[in-house]
């Protein structure tokens, strides 16, 4: 057992993102930053819920990864299996727990979410698209979880709309990506049955709708730290680009990342624009 598969399993570099979203989506909510005990409570459940999502995520996906993703801590031999299953309930119990303590509405989201996600690594990943909607509509409600906690949604809605697209987007250029341990374990993904040519045009189409919802804060008069927002979208249809162009595995590979490098550099222009 390695101990550093502890955090590994829960991939740190998404949960940390994924807090600073939520914690984002209270700022864009009120216009301001919410009080610090909110923030942390904020950031702390979404963290905790995205960490124990990851960790049950690979404990149902043993099998898969071993083909599509064996340096992962479960298909490697860093962590046994039921060790993962009993981590990620023990994190999102403590999610819960401290849900409780921001308010009603945020609390029942968290129960809401969390189950979800433990639905989704269960028995929702293999639905074709169906699984896709759910992931992406967890990363979506990210932003509204934050403005639940400050009891207002404001322009969190255009970021929850945008988070929603995006990852509809990088999760059907992911399915086309792992095809290969996809067909091994009988998982009916959209490239799967509707092919991998149909597939890249699902994913470049929510592509294309990211980049036009990306302008609708503009619309409602938010500042100029937008404008950060060019560079995004034309990472974002660029990455439309290499995945309506080929379906290999390695485009597939390099078109999701460069989705992954624009809801980073989307984070921080919202930040920039919520706080210009
Ligand atoms: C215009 C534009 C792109 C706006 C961005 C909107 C926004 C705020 C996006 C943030 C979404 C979010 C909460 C991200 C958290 C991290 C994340 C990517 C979660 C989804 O993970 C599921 C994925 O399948 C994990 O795979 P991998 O990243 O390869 O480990
Ligand atoms: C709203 C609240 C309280 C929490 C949300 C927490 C977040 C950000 C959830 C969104 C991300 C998410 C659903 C993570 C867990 C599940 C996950 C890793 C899905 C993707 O897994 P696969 O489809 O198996 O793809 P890979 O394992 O190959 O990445
Ligand atoms: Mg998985």
């Amino acid at each position: 057992m390695e101990l550093k598969a502890f955090v590994e399993i829960t991939r740190p570099h998404n949960c940390v993102l994924a807090g600073v979203v939520g914690v984002l989506g209270s700022i864009v909510a009120v216009g301001h930053f919410p009080d610090l005990a909110t923030a942390v409570l904020v950031f702390l459940v979404v963290t905790l819920g995205c960490a124990g999502g990851n960790t049950i995520n690979d404990y149902f996906d043993y099998e898969i990864d071993k083909i599509n993703r064996p340096e992962r801590p479960l298909p490697r031999g860093a962590m046994g299996r039921k060790t993962a299953l009993y981590y990620s309930l023990l994190l999102l119990a403590v999610g819960l727990a401290l849900a409780y303590f921001i308010n009603i509405q945020a609390f029942i989201l968290a129960i809401i979410a969390y189950a979800a996600m433990i639905l989704y690594a269960w028995k929702l990943k293999p639905l074709p698209f169906i699984g896709n909607l759910v992931v992406a509509g967890l990363t979506g409600a990210t932003p509204l979880y934050g403005a639940l906690a400050v009891e207002h949604i404001g322009l969190a809605g255009y970021l929850a709309l945008c988070a929603f697209l995006v990852n509809v987007a990088r999760e059907v250029i992911k399915d086309i990506e792992d095809v290969e341990g996809d067909v091994a374990k009988g998982a009916r993904t959209l490239p799967i049955i509707w092919g991998e040519k149909k597939a890249a045009y699902i994913g470049a189409l929510f592509a294309v709708l990211t980049v036009m919802a990306s302008f609708l804060p503009v619309r409602a008069g938010v500042g100029l730290g937008y404008y950060a927002m060019v560079p995004v979208d034309l990472i974002i249809l660029y990455a439309a680009y290499i995945i309506l162009k080929n379906q290999d595995r390695e485009s597939a590979h390099r078109a999701q990342k460069l989705l992954k490098v624009s809801i980073f550099l989307a984070v921080m222009a919202f930040i920039i624009a919520a706080i210009v």
